[in-house]
């Protein structure tokens, strides 16, 4: 795949970028391997001052950052001025808090080791490979690159080859805050690049949000390599509505979680398990909802869902729903290519989803919504956990037996209660099965890559 900004909006290419040469990609590692080793020697305080400086800096230039998320992968542009604030507000949370996160312990009783005194102290571990996605362009950076700045490593990024401008941005805005040259690296490169920059002796681990293909492919090389890897990847995430719940509510938020960033999120609501007492009131209201949401030019404030942000994307969904339609799911709503420029597809309700459809098992990374009508909390938990998946979930429900039984029973990485899944800096983010492993955000995200030191003393 290219280097280059595609409008999905348009489909016309805006510009191409040559990849780095090896010599380039061999003199941004070099840079960023120094930038740590003189990182390690910074204090909190300074990097908190460079962090704060960096944010500051992404807020002033807010129209001009998100137009150019609008512009390489077709989010509206309020969601990409939300994405914007979103991770300058990020880089401060870590800027505030990451002296006290890694803050080590000292044992109680040193005896117990028959040490005079023993302790432990998290130190940072190195050079950190991030492999991201284009579907937060920034958002997905700086959730790895705060808190891995902020505890003393150097970040490298081989960013999605359709958000080139992104990746130049992020490459130094760190720089610019006050961070050591190279402390953040861009690396301009193919995903076949990929595997010799993860075995270079300089680089210490990574970390991958993306396809569950690329993170089996990137968790296989570190293993062989013996680096530390965290990976978040899809979902298929179940938003469970019970009897008691409110259902307006459940349906706007319905609607939003599954649409949200052109439905092209791993955390979007994607398969919506109804009880049949309410299945028919919530479908009609959310598909009348779904329905009404205008689709169009993302640029435009009034836009609720822009295109699709590649052609191959939208191939994808197309035949998720045509093999579903084939096989005797009903669209409510949508279920069709919209024609004209641009990789538009229409916000779409499918119900009468069985095992047999593709659908049923895979990802759909596209506004498509599949409806079950359960019976039973343990038949909606049955069909939420029936997935290879396993990254966050919603529940609705106001009868409290009911929900602490549908949070204990959800195999996933969160569960959300009358709400919809979303990441917080404050909250651990991350998922199970083949959703991923390890944690991002909060206090588990920044522990990640550091090297948690044991010291004991005679
Ligand atoms: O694809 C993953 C999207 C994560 C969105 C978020 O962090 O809110």
């Amino acid at each position: 795949m290219a280097i280059a900004t595609i409008n999905p909006t348009t489909g016309v290419t805006e510009r191409e970028f040559d990849p780095h040469t090896d010599a380039e990609i061999d003199k941004r590692i070099a840079h960023a391997h120094a930038a740590y080793r003189s990182m390690r020697a910074t204090s909190y305080a300074d990097r908190a001052d460079w962090m704060r400086a960096a944010a500051d800096i992404l807020e002033s230039e807010l129209d001009e950052a998100a137009r150019m998320l609008t512009t390489e992968m077709g989010k509206t542009i309020a969601q990409a001025r939300a994405e914007v604030l979103k991770s300058a507000k990020a880089m401060r949370f870590y800027a505030d808090n990451a002296e006290e996160f890694l803050t080590g312990r000292d044992l109680a009783d040193p005896s117990a080791v028959n040490a005079s005194a023993a302790y432990t102290r998290y130190e940072p571990l190195g050079v950190v490979l991030a492999i991201m996605p284009w579907n937060y362009p920034l958002w997905q950076v700086i959730r790895f690159a705060a808190p891995a700045l902020m505890a003393g490593n150097a970040g490298l990024l081989k960013h999605a080859s359709n958000v080139p401008q992104a990746a130049l941005y992020l490459d130094t805005l760190f720089e610019r805050g006050g961070f050591p040259t190279g402390a953040f690296r861009s690396l301009l490169i193919p995903a076949r690049a990929v595997e010799a920059v993860l075995r270079d002796r300089r680089v210490a681990a990574a970390t991958l949000t993306g396809s569950e293909p690329a993170g089996r492919s990137v968790a296989s090389i570190a293993g062989s390599e013996v680096k530390h890897v965290v990976l978040e990847l899809g979902g298929s995430d179940p938003f469970i509505v019970m009897p008691s719940a409110d259902i307006d509510g459940a349906v706007a938020t319905a609607v939003t979680s599954r649409t949200v960033n052109n439905g092209q999120a791993c955390i979007n609501a994607k398969r919506f398990i109804v009880h049949r007492d309410v299945y028919d009131e919530f479908v009609g209201k959310f598909t009348a909802a779904m329905a009404a949401l205008r689709v169009g030019d993302p640029m435009d404030d009034a836009t609720d869902v822009g295109p699709l942000a590649t052609a191959s994307g939208r191939d994808d969904i197309v035949e998720l729903v045509e093999d579903a339609l084939a096989k005797g799911a009903v669209a409510t709503t949508g279920g069709a290519v919209t024609e004209g420029a641009g990789w538009f597809y229409p916000p779409t309700v499918l119900s009468g989803i069985t095992p047999e459809m593709r659908l049923y098992a895979e990802e759909a990374f596209g506004p498509v919504a599949s409806v079950y009508r359960v019976d039973s909390a343990a038949e909606a938990v049955e069909i939420a956990n029936d997935t290879t998946f396993g990254l966050s979930s919603a529940v609705w429900t106001r009868d409290e037996d009911e929900e602490a039984y549908l949070v204990r029973s959800i195999d996933a990485g969160a569960v959300f209660i009358n709400g919809m899944s979303i990441s917080y800096p404050e909250l651990p983010f991350g998922g199970i099965k083949d959703s991923g492993v390890g944690r991002e955000l909060s206090v588990e995200g920044i522990r990640e890559f550091c090297n948690l030191k044991s010291v004991w003393k005679a």
